[in-house]
């Protein structure tokens, strides 16, 4: 049994999620209890100042240098605030900050560097391993991204040993900023090659941007999608965004708020200007976006439609959200994760934990069909702690 910490801060850049859960098995038999989950919200100075690094804003070396050692302390001081009261773990899996990501663009050569994707994420492992004095495994998406892969979503291959079914074919939905999928059909025969895993589009990330700026500052998101519950999707528009390139696009793919952005919302908003639409209209259409855009790929990539979909993520407790998902796929239950015995609030902290796990007991991490990498790799660098 090993007691470890996931720590993320995903694409809401809303806080560090920690998890401190106790790791026994290695994969089939792989077995997770959560023994604590919190969110730590970055400071508001930190929080702003990455926003303006994920908008591609021009920051310094020195700048940028600065937000990295503010992020790993802020993760540093997550992983000790997690484990008061309890004993002290041996390991954590920290992702970091992601503030950048580049997609892998077209067919790559070995050797080349033309298409290659890049994505960054900010806390440097090695100052929260001394920190805190404990072995710390950072740095997950660099190797799969360096053979080809896309680095993400890394979680599907977590979610395989702790959400797989042995008869229902199931859908664990991640809604964080932006959202992603991993299909697990039925655990029998080859399952495991029959996974797929991808990033569906936006999760909340236009929600929280359109809700910031409709509400002139007052709100940060859609509480319960309570607003765009009194308003009305307007179909005409959703049809439209869809057919834009990403929804299109065949998995394996990735996206970020690079793409579902500042600028992207800004392009919404305009193409509503035409239908004059109230606020909580606009707030049920960019919804609709997010439960239409999802269940388009399901129709549209998967083999077969799953028995289950489970959500996670913040956008889970977005009842109107939901509520669509539902109306959107019938004769499917729409669930949550929690329903399977996973938090859906600590689910991808939890995730980082295992894949750290793993990269010790030297176990692959990625799942190649998500990624797109062409084999399977250890994932994440190891930074020793001193008490180790
Ligand atoms: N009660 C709620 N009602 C509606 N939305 C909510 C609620 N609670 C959280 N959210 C949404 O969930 C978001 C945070 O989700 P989460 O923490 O899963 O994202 P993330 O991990 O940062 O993103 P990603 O998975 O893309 O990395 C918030 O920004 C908010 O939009
Ligand atoms: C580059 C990056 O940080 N991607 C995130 C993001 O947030 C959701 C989606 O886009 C997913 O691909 C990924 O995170 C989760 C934890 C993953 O890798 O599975």
């Amino acid at each position: 049994m090993t007691k470890v910490i996931g720590l993320i801060s995903g694409t809401s850049v809303d806080g560090i999620d920690a998890a401190l859960v106790e790791i026994t098995g290695r994969e089939l038999d792989l077995k997770i209890e959560l023994l604590a989950g919190a969110t730590y919200p970055y400071p508001a100075e930190l929080r702003e100042k990455i926003l303006a690094l994920c908008a591609g804003e021009a920051v310094s070396m020195a700048e940028l240098a600065e937000i990295d050692d503010a992020i790993a302390f802020a993760f540093a001081q997550a992983a000790e605030n997690i484990q008061i009261g309890h004993q002290p773990a041996s390991l954590i899996g920290s992702h970091g900050q992601t503030v950048y990501h580049r997609p892998p663009q077209g067919s790559r050569e070995k050797g080349k560097n033309s298409g290659l994707g890049y994505t960054l994420q900010l806390g440097r492992g090695a100052l929260i391993a001394h920190v805190t004095g404990i072995t710390t495994v950072s740095n997950f998406r660099v190797a799969d991204i360096a053979i080809g892969g896309h680095g993400a979503p890394l979680v599907p291959r977590v979610d395989a040993y702790l959400l797989s079914h042995p008869q229902e074919a199931r859908c664990i939905q991640n809604i964080g900023g932006i959202g992603n999928v991993a299909y697990i059909p039925p655990r029998r025969d080859n399952w495991l090659e029959k996974m797929r895993g991808w990033d569906t589009g936006p999760g909340n990330s236009l929600l929280d941007l359109a809700v910031e700026h409709l509400t002139n500052g007052a709100k940060t998101y859609d509480e319960n999608g309570q607003l765009a519950a009194i308003g009305t999707p307007c179909q005409p528009l959703v049809e439209q965004w869809l057919a834009q390139d990403y929804f299109q696009l065949p998995p394996p793919k990735s996206t970020g708020r690079e793409l579902f952005g500042v600028a992207y919302l800004q392009q919404c908003l305009q193409d509503a200007e035409v239908y004059q639409l109230s606020a909580a209209d606009i707030m049920a259409t960019l919804t609709e976006l997010t439960a239409a855009s999802i269940v388009h790929s399901y129709r549209t990539f998967l083999p077969q439609l799953p028995d289950r979909v489970l959500l996670c993520g913040g956008g889970s407790r977005n009842l109107y959200l939901k509520q669509r998902l539902q109306f959107l796929l019938p004769s499917i239950a729409v669930e949550t994760t929690d329903e399977a015995g996973v938090s859906a609030d600590f689910k991808e902290a939890i995730a980082f934990a295992v894949l750290a796990y793993w990269r010790q007991l030297n176990i692959p991490g990625n799942l190649p069909s998500a990624t797109g990498a062409p084999k399977e790799v250890l994932l994440g660098e190891i930074n020793i702690g001193h008490e180790a």
